[in-house]
């Protein structure tokens, strides 16, 4: 089974405008409402490719409710700790010339609560996967990530990771299965602005030497590159379409990936470029990749 662990979810608050003036009123022509975080869209779109998987973290409030009826309706299972004050957190995303992000808060979240979700990660089996994605709500100690990883160490799980700088370099002595930071990401991690591929591979190379076993570097419209426990490096430019909302292309791909992984029994080449393939139908589409999505972009790259 896949487990994908969210520990800030967020109802997304899409808009577009004509303009963006900030100190000014706004007005939007265009608005949806999209349960959100990274856990819950690799969630979201397994489920659109036909992976069953669990989404696992934190809900509270009226927003925490919404986010639960969106998951029924897409059919994800899930099994959320529920917190009993607070609301889940709500992230504005304005599209105009360019994208602004409001990211909120997110709920307090308490020593037990926390409990009840390491007893729940404690009952995962051997050969499951789960994923660890996005960033942490400020009551939560910083090195959960790393405590969770732990307290699975040797247990047979494996571990995708998709958070930023410390959060991601500081679990890389557990070995992590697959870690997917975006180009950007990837050269913050070394006080670097990274241009060339082959910058791009010496930093991964890096995070290999540091314990990741298989490195996904996402580049948005520059396409990704792979670089495999067994020394093999993989280089893929993006289908070419009219980027529309690119909120979760990065989650997409991690769900490609995985998604491509299994149903190949492990081809890495395979597994990459559905996970690009993924990651731009959803860039090209209002809402995650569907699997015909995903499909049709894929016969592209292969
Ligand atoms: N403009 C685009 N055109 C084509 N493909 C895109 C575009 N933006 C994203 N993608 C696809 O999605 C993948 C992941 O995108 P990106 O690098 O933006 O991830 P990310 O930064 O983790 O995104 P997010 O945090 O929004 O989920 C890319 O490797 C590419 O395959
Ligand atoms: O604040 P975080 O946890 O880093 O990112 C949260 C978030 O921006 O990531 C997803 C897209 O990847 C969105 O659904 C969500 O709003």
């Amino acid at each position: 089974m896949i487990y994908t662990v969210t520990f800030n979810p967020s109802l997304d608050y899409i808009v577009r405008l004509n303009a963006f003036h900030a100190g000014e009123i706004n007005r939007v022509n265009y608005e949806q409402v999209l349960a959100g975080g990274k856990g819950i869209n690799v969630s979201i779109v397994l489920k659109n490719l036909g992976l069953e998987s669990t989404a696992l973290g934190f809900l509270a409030g009226f927003t925490g409710e919404e986010i639960k009826n969106q998951l029924r309706q897409f059919g994800v299972k899930n099994e959320f700790v529920q917190l009993e004050h607070g609301f889940s957190r709500i992230n504005v995303k304005a599209k105009a010339e360019n994208e602004t992000e409001i990211n909120g808060q997110g709920p307090d979240i308490s020593e037990q609560k926390r409990g009840e979700l390491f007893d729940r990660l404690d009952r995962l089996q051997q050969g499951d996967t789960l994923v660890l994605a996005g960033s942490i709500p400020k009551t939560l100690p910083d090195d959960i990530y790393e405590k969770i990883m732990a307290r699975l160490d040797n247990r047979g799980i494996r571990i995708v990771v998709d958070a930023e700088k410390n959060l991601l370099l500081n679990v890389l002595k557990y070995h992590p299965f697959l870690i997917k930071p975006n180009n950007h990401e990837l050269g913050d991690m070394f006080g670097l602005t990274l241009t060339t591929d082959a910058e791009i591979i010496t930093c991964a190379r890096k995070l290999q030497e540091k314990g990741a076993r298989n490195v996904l570097i996402s580049m948005a419209g520059d396409g990704a590159i792979l670089l495999t426990a067994d020394g093999h490096s993989f280089r893929c430019a993006a289908p070419k379409g009219k980027l529309v909302n690119s909120v979760g292309a990065g989650d997409s791909m991690v769900a490609g990936f995985l998604a491509g992984y299994t149903e190949s029994g492990g081809d890495f080449e395979h597994a990459f470029h559905m996970g690009v393939a993924t990651g731009s139908a959803s860039a090209f589409s209002e809402n995650l990749a569907t699997r015909a999505e995903a499909e049709a972009l894929l016969r592209t790259i292969e």
